[in-house]
């Protein structure tokens, strides 16, 4: 796997392909399976299900060669393979920047969702190719796959923002997402992994 670049960076142009999710230069690509998800979807048994059943990957993380170091802003693309555990979609794991700091989104292809959540009011953006999700600082996310193709976007972010997981298990994202009624994600009320 090629590393992030070491600073200082030289000014860079990097291409994508928002079809297939990859970036050149490349920089490290980061696999999420189904296990790495474990007490983030609410029906335990259909997830120790899915991890028994040849424990898929549910999304992966391509990014450029930028490092996440102070006053750079790496990028990254991120696909959702579409999917759920028993009606609750295929999502990141969700994260908080202890050093908050806000993050853009640009949808790329497919359909999706960014939830996000300031440990009071949980909000949701529809993200679809062209869409901009802004995440204000002190807002944990989450990327949601809601449709039935890989879901994918473009993340920029402060390279010093860093990921906080055990906030997202501590204090939840406000809502669960599921799947509804045709195109329209259902949304219940957070509750904790058993
Ligand atoms: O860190 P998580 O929740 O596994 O999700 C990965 C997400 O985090 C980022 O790396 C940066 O916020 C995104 O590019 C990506 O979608």
């Amino acid at each position: 796997m090629p590393p992030f670049a070491t600073p200082p960076i030289s000014p860079l142009s990097i291409t994508f392909d928002g079809q297939t999710g990859t970036m050149s230069p490349e920089g490290p690509v980061l696999t999420r399976r189904m296990s790495d998800l474990a007490g983030l979807f609410a029906d335990t048994a259909a997830w120790e299900a899915a991890v028994a059943d040849g424990d898929p990957v549910v999304y992966q993380v391509a990014s450029s060669p930028v490092p996440e170091a102070e006053g750079e802003l790496p990028q990254s693309i991120t696909t959702i393979l579409p999917g759920t555990v028993a009606g609750e979609f295929h999502m990141t794991k969700g994260h908080q920047h202890p050093n908050p700091q806000g993050e853009i989104y640009l949808g790329l292809s497919g359909t999706g969702g960014l939830l996000l959540f300031d440990g009071e009011r949980p909000q949701w953006i529809d993200m679809a190719p062209g869409v901009i999700g802004y995440i204000p600082p002190g807002w944990a996310h989450r990327s949601v796959n809601t449709g039935d193709e890989p879901y994918r976007f473009l993340a920029v972010y402060p390279g010093n923002a860093g990921h906080d997981y055990g906030w997202v298990l501590a204090n939840g994202m406000g809502h669960r997402v599921y799947r509804g009624e045709g195109a329209t994600p259902r949304f219940e009320p957070f509750t904790a992994t058993p």
